[in-house]
């Protein structure tokens, strides 16, 4: 029972792009990985539109420095993925933030008796430190990371793996994001969904996606759920 919906009985947030402002951490270690390969740095705003689909394509990404990369020789890939993992694991949640108001939506929602859990393509190695460093680990009943499942979003593989580990079904969830991913994996899991407009989103903006609604941050995500009972 929750005190805010007689619809949904969960919440599931995307990590990177809407909770955590990652994009300096995982820019440092990008450009630090490039760096010991010999190859030139990139912007941030270019390393944050290659965030999304998990760090091995983020490193495929910046190696090629094209959203959408040919496959890397392999030894240089496998090379390059170990430095990533490097300096990724020193940088993590180094110079990361929590967006805005996270603490205060996620309290609220939490006090009113809904689950919540984070479906993240991030590896998992990296996910629990960051939210760990970050302090909210402990408003989540279930974490989903980008290898957790076989496929990571946009398959709906990760938002049904968490709905089964919370025991309801994806009706009963609302999951909130930043990028074109999410917005696939819940409209493939058939999941209502809203996005928030301040995340990576490959260069595609939220507002041409399919979604219930974008709402400005995550204070408003309790307010929409309940304008929903009426
Ligand atoms: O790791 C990424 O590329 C994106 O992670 P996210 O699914 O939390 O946005
Ligand atoms: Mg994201």
């Amino acid at each position: 029972m929750n005190t805010l919906s007689s619809r949904y009985r969960a919440v599931l947030f995307d990590l990177d792009g809407t909770l955590v402002d990652s994009i300096p951490d995982l820019a440092s270690a990008t450009n630090a990985m490039l760096n010991d390969l010999g190859m030139a740095t990139l912007p941030l705003a270019q390393l944050s539109q290659f965030v999304g689909k998990g760090s091995d394509m983020l490193i495929k990404r910046a190696l090629a420095n094209k959203l959408i990369p040919d496959e890397p020789e392999e030894t240089l890939f496998s090379r390059a993925r170990q430095l990533f993992k490097k300096h990724y694991h020193h940088d993590n949640g180094t110079q990361s933030q929590l967006y805005p108001y996270v603490v205060e939506g996620l309290h609220t929602l939490q006090k009113a008796g809904l689950l919540l859990a984070v479906v993240t393509n991030k590896p998992e190695e990296f996910t629990h430190p960051l939210l760990d460093k970050m302090g909210i680990t402990h408003f989540f009943d279930c974490i989903v990371s980008g290898d957790t499942c076989s496929r990571k979003k946009p398959f709906p593989d990760p938002l049904f793996y968490a709905c089964k580990k919370l025991n309801i079904s994806p009706q009963e969830a609302l999951f909130i994001g930043d990028s074109v991913n999410d917005a696939k994996a819940a409209q493939a899991a058939q999941m209502d969904v809203l996005l928030l407009p301040y995340g990576y989103n490959e260069g595609i903006s939220v507002q041409t996606l399919k979604v219930n609604a974008i709402v400005e941050d995550i204070r408003f995500v309790a307010e929409w759920i309940s304008a929903q009972n009426t």
